[in-house]
């Protein structure tokens, strides 16, 4: 049994979470995480932490317990500097808690990369995880919506930069842009896309933790994920009918499974793939000719067959990149949108055009 830590820091990182207890607790009621076990084989012990009180709220499936408020206003309002000083301060909170949680096999943390509780939270939270313990700590990272404007695309860069060198084992990217394809209103897109990676997070726990036909492992899943530029992303299809499995691997790959834009043919690194589902859909050769297939372009490709009596074909990709031309693009926004922001700034300094006119009244009193 694997023991396994989820944190999930900021609003969007708190929402996954949820999501993923949500999926986890198997129960729509929203009582659900004061009644039932979660339907985990592995020790799965999540945690949410943040510094606006209603986002923890708001949580539906997430214990109270499993919930850390480090009061400051109603978050850090995007300012990554002030959250960065905020959990200096609570360091020693924030740690005591995840020690008193035991030890652990493999810990993720989430977050989005551009607001700024989560963004600012993640680097320091993984440096103290991997001073402190010998487990690998992987970053699930949210990219944000390119129109969402400077600040938050400016936040996005140092932030992934950050997490880079934060010390962690993977960084494994999730885009809102790309998966906007949802549609629906901002609500409803932020439950889809919340929901896939809940779900992708948990296909892949499970599978971790799993007695499959053919076997992958912790050990593959830390060897595909130090692969590459340290960057991966997650593809997955799960049939709703009678589909050959070839369709399904084949669509585990494929940008309407994948989380973050890529042609894996061209930027992947390494690949695990984990095949589930009925004996009767996992025909040998169809795998073996598919992953053959990813293989003769990625490199090195680990399989796992999981054996599902009666249950319609289901595949999970982990890819880690060895480019990444979205990442590219979205740094050159993120440049612009720094440079505008200092341009700004120095403007506000050398224009004095608002001090000229409140200095006209310099010496003067009201009369009445
Ligand atoms: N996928 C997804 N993205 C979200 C969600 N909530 C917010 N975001 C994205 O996250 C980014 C903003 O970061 P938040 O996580 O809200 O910020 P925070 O870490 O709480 O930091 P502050 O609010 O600045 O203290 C934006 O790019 C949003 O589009 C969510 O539930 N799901």
């Amino acid at each position: 049994m694997l023991n396994i830590l989820m944190v999930g820091n900021g609003q969007c990182g708190n929402r996954i979470l949820d999501s993923i207890n949500k999926q986890a607790f198997g129960s729509k009621s929203r009582f659900a995480k004061f009644y039932s076990k979660q339907q985990y084989k592995s020790n799965v012990q999540t945690l949410a932490i943040n510094t606006a009180v209603n986002d923890l709220k708001e949580m539906k499936y997430t214990k109270a317990k499993d919930r850390i408020h480090i009061p400051h206003l109603h978050g850090v309002g995007a300012n990554r500097n002030v959250g960065r000083k905020v959990f200096d301060e609570n360091k020693s909170q924030i740690m005591r808690n995840l020690d008193e949680r035991g030890s652990f096999d493999i810990a993720f943390v989430i977050t989005s990369a551009s607001g700024g509780t989560g963004s600012s939270f993640t680097p320091p939270l993984i440096r103290e995880l991997k001073e402190q313990n010998d487990y690998p700590v992987y970053a699930v990272v949210v990219l944000p919506f390119r129109e969402e404007g400077t600040l938050y695309l400016q936040n996005t860069a140092f932030a992934l930069k950050d997490i880079r060198e934060s010390g962690v084992d993977g960084i494994i990217l999730a885009d809102n842009q790309y998966l906007k394809q949802m549609g629906g209103d901002m609500e409803s897109a932020y439950d889809s896309i919340n929901e896939m990676i809940a779900k992708r997070l948990i296909f892949l726990l499970d599978s971790l933790d799993s007695e499959m036909m053919m076997v992958t492992d912790l050990g593959d899943f830390k060897t595909v994920m130090s692969g590459g530029a340290g960057i991966a992303t997650i593809g997955y299809y799960e049939a709703d009918g009678e589909v050959p499995i070839r369709t399904a691997i084949q669509k585990a790959v494929s940008p309407s499974g994948l989380l973050f834009n890529t042609n894996v043919y061209e930027e992947a690194s390494r690949s695990m793939m984990i095949i589930k589902g009925d004996k009767s859909y996992l025909s040998i050769d169809e795998i073996s000719t598919e992953v053959e297939k990813l293989s003769d372009s990625v490199g090195h490709v680990f399989k796992g067959i999981i054996v599902r009596k009666g249950e319609y074909p289901r595949v999970l990709s982990v890819l880690t990149l060895e480019s990444a031309s979205e990442l590219e693009e979205l740094y050159h926004l993120a440049v612009d949108a720094i440079n505008t922001e200092k341009e700004k700034k120095e403007r506000v300094q050398e224009d004095k055009e608002v001090d000229k006119a409140f200095s006209q009244i310099e010496g003067l009193e009201p009369h009445y």
